[in-house]
């Protein structure tokens, strides 16, 4: 990492406005200012990014897989490495490797596999996200039943010990199967606590909000619709303005009425995120794959478990950002804010990810004006160019 950079001649978008004529000063893997082009002062590194865009790094804080690896099959350093290169390539500079599911044995090995990756600095990964076992049965999607259970005290003391050597962890939990006292206990620890795959009613999402949950995973999915007289977790997400709420934007997992209508509905400042809820296949040609020994196969932009339960989803975030922007009709702006500062509001790390502002990391993509990927950069460094 070279001590200065400064990239030239894009359109800048910090996160929250454009800039027009200006350069992006790097100093140490971080943003020291953005500033007119003409008063950008010689000196280190300079790249020239002229007619390109230059937005905030995408955040995802849900990546079950990617690059022909799936964490719960590949719960290892390797894994991770492969998970975030491949997700690199499509603009996402921070994402939580994410396990669903599955036996003890393989949930401690991708915790130990999430320590090593810190410890070695793997670009682009920002901690883990535990989807399960403590879910509801009655809302298991592609999870597998057989494994889902209650928490128990040594489950919660293997997540308390994990958030303090990771720092950073999300669970996601359904009130089925985890208490409020859990949930008080895990997020006062620092985990961000993510209520899915549950039935849970308005009343108890509201109240495991108060205990500290933070997020909704995968809003609409793997839970109850919003009912007029019973809302829900969909209901507690965009009523509540202290939660925040995943969306996948692949079009198959949510109507786009149904994401306009969550769009337009949610109170803040919680809002909703983009996550692609990714499995290996992403920036791959594989076809079929396996998950807890059961077939996953992709076809027509779907992955489906073989009786047609949707089972992940078959996006990267540059194709999400540029559905809700196409399909929905939002603002670029703040589309790319769904895939970057909303997220990392979410998770909490806004003082340094998600807008590209004075002291920030320098994680950021440089985009052509169609939305084309260009280039990848991680804390000042370019870890994929196309
Ligand atoms: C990794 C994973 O499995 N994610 C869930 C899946 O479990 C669920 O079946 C699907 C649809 O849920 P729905 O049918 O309740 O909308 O959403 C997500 O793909």
């Amino acid at each position: 990492m070279t001590a200065k950079k400064t990239i030239t001649g894009a359109r800048i978008f910090d996160g929250i406005d454009w800039h027009d004529g200006a350069a992006l000063v790097i100093e140490a893997g971080h943003v020291k200012a953005i500033v007119p082009a003409s008063s950008a002062a010689a000196g280190g590194e300079s790249f020239d990014a002229r007619g390109l865009l230059l937005v905030p790094g995408f955040i995802d804080l849900q990546v079950n897989g990617g690059g022909g690896a799936l964490m719960n099959e590949q719960p290892t350093l390797d894994g991770i490495r492969q998970i975030c290169a491949a997700h690199a390539k499509f603009g996402t500079t921070a994402l939580l490797p994410t396990l669903i599911t599955d036996t003890r044995k393989v949930r401690t090995a991708a915790i130990e596999a999430g320590l090593e990756a810190r410890a070695a600095a793997v670009p682009g990964f920002l901690g883990l996200h535990l989807e399960g076992p403590h879910l509801s049965v009655a809302r298991k999607g592609a999870h597998d039943p057989s494994l889902i259970r209650p928490m128990e005290d040594d489950d919660l003391a293997e997540m308390l010990a994990c958030a303090k050597a990771l720092g950073c962890l999300m669970l996601t939990v359904a009130p089925e199967n985890a208490t409020r006292e859990q949930v008080k206990a895990l997020t006062d620890a620092g985990v961000v606590v993510s209520l899915g795959h549950t039935d849970a009613g308005f009343d108890t999402a509201c109240a495991y909000a108060k205990a500290g949950a933070r997020t909704v995973t995968h809003l609409f999915n793997a839970m109850s619709g919003l009912g007029h007289r019973e809302p829900g977790l969909v209901g507690a997400a965009l009523a509540t303005g202290a939660l925040h709420a995943g969306l996948i934007a692949d079009g198959f997992h949510v109507a786009p009425a149904a994401m306009a209508i969550a769009l337009r509905g949610k109170k803040g400042p919680g809002q909703i995120f983009l996550v692609t809820d990714a499995m290996s296949p992403i920036g791959t040609d594989q076809t079929i794959f396996s998950l807890n020994g059961r077939e996953i196969l992709r076809q027509g932009g779907r992955l489906t478990l073989a009786d047609g339960t949707l089972a992940g989803a078959d996006i990267d975030m540059l194709s999400s950002v540029r559905f809700v922007h196409e399909k929905l009709g939002l603002p670029i702006e703040e589309a790319i804010r769904m895939a970057s500062a909303y997220p990392a509001d979410a998770m909490g790390i806004a003082s340094h990810k998600g807008r590209l502002l004075p002291g920030t990391d320098a994680d950021f993509v440089l985009l052509t004006p169609e939305l084309g990927m260009k280039s990848t950069w991680i804390g000042g460094d370019v870890v994929f160019s196309a």
